[in-house]
């Protein structure tokens, strides 16, 4: 048994807790980037990384029906942007487990007031954020780092058919990717998406 003055080995010491979800509402509102609570101690950390109750409390309802995950190797990869289109149109909630990517939504409802507007939030394995991306939206990043690990759940099956992509410096979005064109890493098919102009009527509010 251990005596009073005895520094217990087994209990690890909490180091660092955030008990409350974070919320925030990004400058189009639909686009919800919540950081949940992780638990810090001696041994690592522990976080319920998603709880129905929180992320329906936080505004993200819709149920997921799928679990994604990509590596990219190497800083400067871009993958998107890429949609859906309905019945196959995909709500996404994203997280960034390991290095760091800078995350972003495009607005492609034809009649939103936001129509054409893109927001953005660094996700990382540090920041411990997710980004909220509804149906109708554009999702593309870049990776900030090597071996960038992403997970995202989605609301909507995979449909190859329904893909669809744009290119992801269109000159009618102005995207201000913190990397330089020259230094993009894409794929085949993203290197021949077409311009956001091509993208009308795709989806509608
Ligand atoms: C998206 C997807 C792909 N695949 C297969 C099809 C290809 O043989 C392979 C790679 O697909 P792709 O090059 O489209 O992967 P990304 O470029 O990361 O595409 C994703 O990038 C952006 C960021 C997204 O938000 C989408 O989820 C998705 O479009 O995985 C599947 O089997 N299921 C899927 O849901």
């Amino acid at each position: 048994m251990f005596n009073s003055n005895t520094t217990s080995l087994v209990a690890p010491s909490i180091i660092q807790e955030f008990f409350t979800m974070k919320v925030q509402r990004l400058a189009v509102p639909e686009v919800i980037l919540v950081t949940p609570p992780r638990f810090e101690d001696s041994r690592g950390f522990f976080s319920e990384t998603y709880n129905a109750e929180r992320m329906h409390d936080a505004g993200i309802t819709l149920p997921f029906v799928q679990d994604n995950q990509s590596l990219s190797r190497q800083k400067g990869v871009v993958r998107g942007l890429h949609c859906q289109l309905a019945p196959y149109a995909q709500g996404k909630l994203i997280r960034c487990t390991k290095g760091a990517i800078w995350d972003v939504a495009v607005d492609a409802r034809t009649g939103s007031p936001t129509y054409g507007k893109w927001v953005a939030a660094e996700l990382s394995e540090d920041n411990w954020s997710q980004l909220w991306i509804p149906p109708g939206f554009l999702h593309g990043f870049c990776t900030l780092t090597d071996n960038a690990e992403v997970q995202y759940k989605c609301t909507a099956l995979y449909n190859k058919a329904s893909e669809r992509a744009v290119i992801w410096n269109s000159k009618d979005l102005n995207i201000a990717w913190p990397i330089k064109e020259e230094a993009a890493i894409l794929s085949e098919k993203d290197l021949i998406a077409g311009e956001f102009s091509d993208a009308k009527g795709w989806f509608h509010v």
